[in-house]
């Protein structure tokens, strides 16, 4: 048995759960006209609601306990103050600097990092400035209209969920596209429309050696190179990298000042808040890409000081915690009521899962709780129409998170309010569910005999849901809800206590591949793997057509 589930903040979360697994959330709803205000916060434009969760004035104490038994506390300052916390690859974990917008000194190894990191937020701003303002010119002089992004996971994800959430910031005259896929499909579709008079190439990659990025980098340089008669010197006006590493950079054939640097104190799934975030703020501006830090860095100080019982982030993890591990929820669904997010449950599922996706502790043992959750979701309305079924009757509990904007920055006003409707109708249905005895009322009466029908019509609510409701989706807005769920995740890999900043888990398959791939080229029939893998390598060199 871990430390953990022996605690005996543990025990009476177990022993809680016990008393309160049959509470109702609308007779709670019914007794108490209070119960949205003691259970909703703000920070900003940003409202909270926490109040359709399965909880009473018990459970939030008992979860606030479980934090202070994990040193949640401790552990924050820790991460904020640049320990490495990430302690299988010795790292600080310090996406947190690179939105320090106070600029006080934050020290890894006895070094300030805020000016390196001023220094390259300035590199960007002129490099945006002039690229956004037709002065940096292509090969043939004429201005840059296309930036492509090139880069996986964590360089493409970020990035391109907040280009999508920030389109209506965007310069019109400059389109960004984002290719991430080894298969040929995605660089190929994406190049055909381009012209490489007129198209930047952004490559991302933390490593510069990310198989993806770097095959996908090299056939966008070839495509570009073959069309312009081969002049290599044109690259400098073509090429841009975002990298830890200079010598892969150079080699690649860029030039180390259109290289912007970011550290291995940046997670990959935490760094859109870096350079890689380049193509973020080409596409909305530097001033709005700063505003987005300006977010976060608002969120990131409400986390480090505010009290547990009224911290976003921590009441967001701590009720996680309490579905997946006392109710056995074992997915979290993200539902924002916003087109601009679009890719936001994309985003979060590589930040939730490959972080928290983990089953063997600090010390290295193995653990014998459940770890993170599974991490899915749509916009509304579109995800109505296809699984809320599940979410509504099922068998399974599935916490949602709602999100939306009190203002769009358009002007179909029925739309808008339509939208919303649905966006406060959905987590009111989940939480009222319907009784047998509102079903018969709405029937007609000769349908009210038909016991299957009526079955079917029953919803049993009690679902749970958190609910976002912002003023608009501005930069800072964005930049605080994100820094939300990086710190969500955060307090939950502490209460597990696992290293939420590694992913050793993605190596394995990634080595497989190579040794793979020469034996797709070679003529013999392939017999050192398990019958189920050979028989589909050597099927797929039969039906491949030469
Ligand atoms: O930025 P790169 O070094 O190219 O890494 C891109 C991605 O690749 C890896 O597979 C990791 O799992 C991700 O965390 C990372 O974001």
């Amino acid at each position: 048995m871990s430390s953990l589930t022996t605690a005996k903040a543990w025990i009476a979360l177990q022993e809680h759960y016990r008393q309160i697994q049959n509470y109702s959330m609308r007779e709670a709803f019914e007794q108490d006209p209070d119960r949205f205000n003691k259970y909703s916060l703000h920070l900003n434009d940003i409202l909270f609601d926490y109040s359709k969760n399965r909880i009473n004035e018990k459970t939030l104490p008992l979860l606030v306990e479980l934090g202070k038994h994990c040193q949640l506390e401790t552990k924050i300052q820790a991460m904020f103050s640049g320990a490495k916390i990430n302690t299988t690859e010795h790292r600080a974990v310090l996406h947190t600097a690179l939105r320090n917008r106070s600029n006080r000194p934050v020290f890894v190894d006895g070094q300030d990092v805020m000016p390196g990191i001023n220094k390259v937020l300035a590199k960007m701003r002129s490099f945006c400035q002039r690229v956004r303002s037709g002065e940096w010119k292509g090969y043939t002089d004429k201005a840059i209209t296309d930036v492509v992004n090139i880069g996986i996971g964590g360089s493409s994800l970020g990035p391109k969920m907040v280009s999508a959430a920030l389109a209506p910031y965007s310069l019109p005259t400059l389109n960004v596209h984002y290719v991430s896929n080894i298969d040929e499909a995605d660089l190929v579709s994406t190049l055909k429309a381009l012209s490489p008079e007129t198209t930047l190439f952004v490559i991302a990659s933390k490593s510069f050696g990310t198989q993806e990025a770097m095959v996908n980098a090299k056939s966008a340089r070839k495509w570009f190179l073959d069309l312009v008669n081969n002049d290599r010197l044109a690259i400098a006006k073509h090429f841009v990298a975002i990298s830890t590493n200079t010598e892969l950079v150079q080699e690649f054939g860029i030039d180390t000042d259109n290289m912007f640097e970011l550290w291995d104190w940046v997670g990959g799934r935490y760094s859109l808040w870096s350079a890689v975030g380049l193509s973020i703020a080409l596409h909305v501006g530097m001033d709005h890409f700063e505003e987005l830090l300006q977010g976060a860095y608002d969120a990131d100080e409400h986390f480090r000081s505010q009290p547990f019982e009224q911290n976003i982030p921590v009441i967001m993890g701590l009720l996680g915690i309490w579905y997946n591990n006392f109710f056995g929820a074992q997915s979290y669904a993200l539902l924002p009521y916003d087109y601009s997010m679009r890719y936001f449950a994309d985003y979060l599922q590589q930040g939730d899962m490959e972080s928290n996706g983990k089953s063997v502790d600090m010390e290295g043992e193995k653990i014998d709780y459940d770890t993170g959750q599974i991490i899915w979701g749509q916009q509304g309305t579109n995800g109505q129409h296809a699984f809320y079924q599940l979410i509504h009757q099922g068998t399974k509990l599935i916490p949602c998170d709602f999100h939306a904007a009190a203002n769009s920055f358009y002007d179909l006003r029925e739309h808008h309010e339509i939208l919303v409707s649905n966006f406060l109708a959905q987590p009111e249905a989940l939480m009222r569910g319907k009784t047998v005895e509102e079903v018969l009322r709405e029937l007609p009466p000769e349908q009210r005999t038909d016991s299957v029908l009526v079955a079917a019509k029953v919803f049993d609510g009690n679902k749970p849901s958190n609910s976002f409701l912002y003023k608009q989706l501005t930069p800072e807005t964005l930049g605080s809800l994100l820094a939300f769920y990086e710190h969500k995740i955060f307090v939950q890999g502490v209460i597990w206590n696992i290293n939420s900043f590694d992913q050793m888990g993605v190596e394995l398959g990634k080595v497989l591949a190579k040794v793979i791939q020469p034996e797709l080229s070679s003529n013999e029939v392939i017999k050192s793997h398990d019958c189920s893998t050979n028989g589909l390598i050597n099927a797929y060199k039969k039906l491949r057509q030469t």
